[in-house]
């Protein structure tokens, strides 16, 4: 017989999308709807959504943080497919993960940073653990092209200057945000994380996973 189950574990490492869901202070809640209705006599099911574009996990667009630079629909997306290193930065304090916080890193493509011990489903944390612009630049010099955070920026939520996202910005990195690695031991992972393609969107909504790596 055969199964839908892959023999490598697959982590889903995405928020769920639905009413309640924290935002950012200030930000468009989530909603969600349906148009047609099969209890009204529909043939089928039909829902619509209202949300802000950084709800949930996320890719931030190059267009969020800077003018002119490209929309979510047109970066390429080798950046969000292929081997990632999770690192557990629960214990950093002070605010920011910073250069000193991390393991020796050999070699990575993508780097994952688990802040919270416990993710915040159900209320907004605005202590959240940012990620100080050093530490993007040393990433990047190790040829990192990709920063993950579970939390909801790689800024603090009061920054004025966005010097992190400044940072990915002057190396050409992707960020995804929002991640939920709670389940999820430290380590080597295949990730694949996938913005909607939205014309002009500041950022796309993601379903993000870990698969074991191959052997
Ligand atoms: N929704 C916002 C409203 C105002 C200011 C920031 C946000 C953000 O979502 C920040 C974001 N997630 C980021 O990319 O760092
Ligand atoms: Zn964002
Ligand atoms: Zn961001």
């Amino acid at each position: 017989m055969s199964s839908w189950r892959s023999k490598r574990r697959i982590w889903d490492i995405s928020q769920t999308l639905r009413p309640g869901l924290p935002v950012w202070p200030g930000d468009t809640d989530f909603a969600f709807d349906r148009t047609w209705k099969m209890e009204d006599g529909s043939p089928v099911n039909v829902g619509r959504m209202t949300m802000s574009t950084h709800s949930g996990t996320h890719g931030d667009a190059p267009l969020h943080y800077s003018a002119d630079a490209p929309d979510i629909a047109s970066v390429e997306l080798d950046p969000y497919i292929g081997e990632c290193l999770v690192v557990d930065a629960t214990g950093v304090t002070g605010g920011e993960v910073n250069v000193g916080d991390l393991p020796h890193i050999e070699s990575a493509d993508r780097v994952l940073f688990r802040t919270f011990a416990r993710f915040p489903h159900d209320e907004w944390d605005s202590g959240f653990t940012a990620i100080a612009a050093e530490t993007i630049e040393w990433l990047a010099l190790q040829g990192v092209k990709l920063i993950g955070t579970d939390a909801p920026s790689v800024d603090p939520q009061d920054s004025k200057t966005m010097a992190a996202h400044k940072a990915v910005l002057d190396h050409d990195m992707r960020i995804l945000e929002g991640l939920v690695l709670d389940e999820v031991p430290e380590g080597r992972y295949e990730l694949v994380a996938l913005p909607l393609k939205v014309a002009g969107g500041d950022a796309g909504l993601c379903r993000a996973i870990l698969r074991e790596l191959a052997v």
